[in-house]
């Protein structure tokens, strides 16, 4: 038979050998009289060295950082604290206080759960989140849907794009500067079967002439001064599988035309300073703001090349040729760059009629470089025209001769103009909210108001 302190005693040893936690048992004087044996690896310290010592010069060793056995001693109750300890773990300790029967404090319980682990992989998993925020953003950006497609020209374009990704045809793409064709490449690859093979873009503009042979064709080792050691491979083989796509090409030197040329053919690379054929394998887009046919005919462009490029031509046009596009587009940019710099910017309904008059000479790049301004600049959550550029702002009053009054539909009375703008700004709130509540908050008006008007004028709130 064993006595019950023996089996008490046996207990308590098996308890401290088998917790995964460190448990330490320290004396009312902060003397510590047990402590399981994983105490090595939590403070570098065996369970030899640290019994019969006082928790306080402990500290002082810096063995662990603050003592939570110390704490429980002066505050009498049970304490949990974060400890830094002398193998340079961070451990979560609870210090729990063990009275007698005349509630005298006579033991101090602690034990250490080891969270170093836990920091690291909290440090590893705020990393990763980052990371993948990094990459879901770029995928949101090449993403299909946020391409803002309104007008029949541009669903036409986009079905026509749908179809030519499917094959290995050269397209080139032919609109004015910030139209949307590199928005439009893009796409195309990533509708083709070479969607997960790389997506090359060169800038043809941006290659310096002396460079442009390396950049393009890579070089092998130690050919000119300034090339790294172990040689290059150019942009067309770091498309071999997926897409190069030739951005500007017109503003490509005639020299370089001859050389382009010759691998679109042979669909074979030399490396600069190298004898060794490479055979490459990609899809060429290509794109231009340019008039090629009338480079052609100044001889600023190969004719050769002017075929090779042209089997499928696709003029994506200006954001004047579309307005349709323009509000649409607008509010697509100002949702991205409200959740971009956490704004919550809108468009006060007179701004609209501006933004679709003007020219945009510069396109979408244009629209949407302004919309950032505006969201950024804007001291008011609402959007309104003044804060247009001037040359934005003066276009509604602008009035074409040929507009006749009864074209512009002009009212006859004031009742009646106060009438035809109120239904305009209905139509327009309808097409934008979904309910009737959201109209209301567009409009600044009550949702009963908005319900009355909306019978008035006889404008369907679901259907507009
Ligand atoms: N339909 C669209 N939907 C959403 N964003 C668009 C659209 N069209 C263009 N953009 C945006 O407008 C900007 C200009 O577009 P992009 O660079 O494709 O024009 P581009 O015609 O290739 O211009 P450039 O000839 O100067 O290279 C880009 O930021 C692009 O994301």
């Amino acid at each position: 038979m064993h006595r019950t302190a023996d089996v008490l005693e046996f207990e308590l040893d098996a308890i401290l050998k088998s917790s995964n936690d460190n448990i330490v048992i320290a004396d009312e004087n902060g003397i510590i009289l047990r402590a399981s044996p994983n105490c090595l690896s939590i403070y570098g310290k065996d369970v030899s060295y640290l019994v019969g010592k006082s928790v306080y010069q402990l500290e002082k060793e810096n063995v662990f950082c603050p003592s939570v056995t110390a704490r429980v001693l002066r505050e009498k109750k049970e304490v949990q604290l974060m400890q830094q300890t002398a193998t340079g773990r961070v451990v979560m300790a609870t210090g729990v206080p063990v009275f007698d029967h005349q509630n005298r404090l006579v033991r101090i319980i602690s034990f250490s759960h080891d969270l170093t682990e836990l920091e690291r992989l909290k440090e590893d998993y705020e990393k990763l989140r980052k990371q993948m925020e990094h990459y879901q953003m770029e995928i949101e950006e090449l993403k299909p849907e946020h391409i803002v497609i309104q007008s029949k020209a541009m669903e036409r374009i986009w079905k026509l794009v749908h179809r030519v990704a499917q094959s290995d045809a050269t397209v080139l793409f032919l609109g004015e500067s910030g139209v949307g064709k590199n928005v439009f490449a893009r796409s195309l690859h990533l509708h083709s079967p070479r969607r997960n093979e790389p997506f090359i873009e060169v800038n043809c503009s941006a290659i310096p002439e002396s460079l442009f042979e390396s950049e393009m064709f890579g070089y092998e080792k130690g050919s000119f001064t300034g090339a790294q050691k172990t040689g290059k491979p150019g942009l067309i083989e770091l498309a071999d599988k997926g897409t190069l796509f030739l951005d500007e090409i017109g503003e490509l030197p005639l020299s370089m035309q001859a050389k382009l040329l010759k691998v679109l053919q042979e669909k074979k690379v030399i490396r600069v300073g190298g004898i060794k054929e490479r055979t490459v394998n990609f899809r060429l887009i290509a794109s231009t703001n340019q008039n090629l046919a009338e480079m052609v005919k100044q001889g600023k462009f190969r004719q050769d090349l002017f075929y090779r490029l042209h089997v499928i031509p696709i003029y994506v046009p200006s954001l004047r040729e579309r307005k349709e596009d323009i509000f649409m587009l607008a509010q697509y940019f100002l949702k991205k760059f409200n959740q971009k710099y956490q704004m919550d910017k809108y468009f006060h309904p007179s701004i609209v009629d501006h933004l679709v008059q003007y020219d945009w000479p510069g396109n979408v790049r244009e629209l949407e470089n302004m919309i950032e301004r505006l969201v950024i600049t804007s001291e008011t959550r609402a959007i309104y025209p003044e804060y247009l550029p001037f040359s934005i702002q003066k276009y509604p009053e602008v009035i074409t001769p040929h507009q006749s009054l009864e074209k512009r539909n002009e009212p006859s009375t004031l009742k009646e103009a106060i009438e035809q703008v109120e239904r305009q700004w209905l139509l327009r709130a309808a097409k934008q909210c979904k309910t009737t509540y959201e109209m209301a908050d567009y409009l600044g008006i009550s949702q009963p108001t908005v319900v009355r008007k909306l019978k008035k004028y006889g404008v369907d709130s679901k259907t507009n």
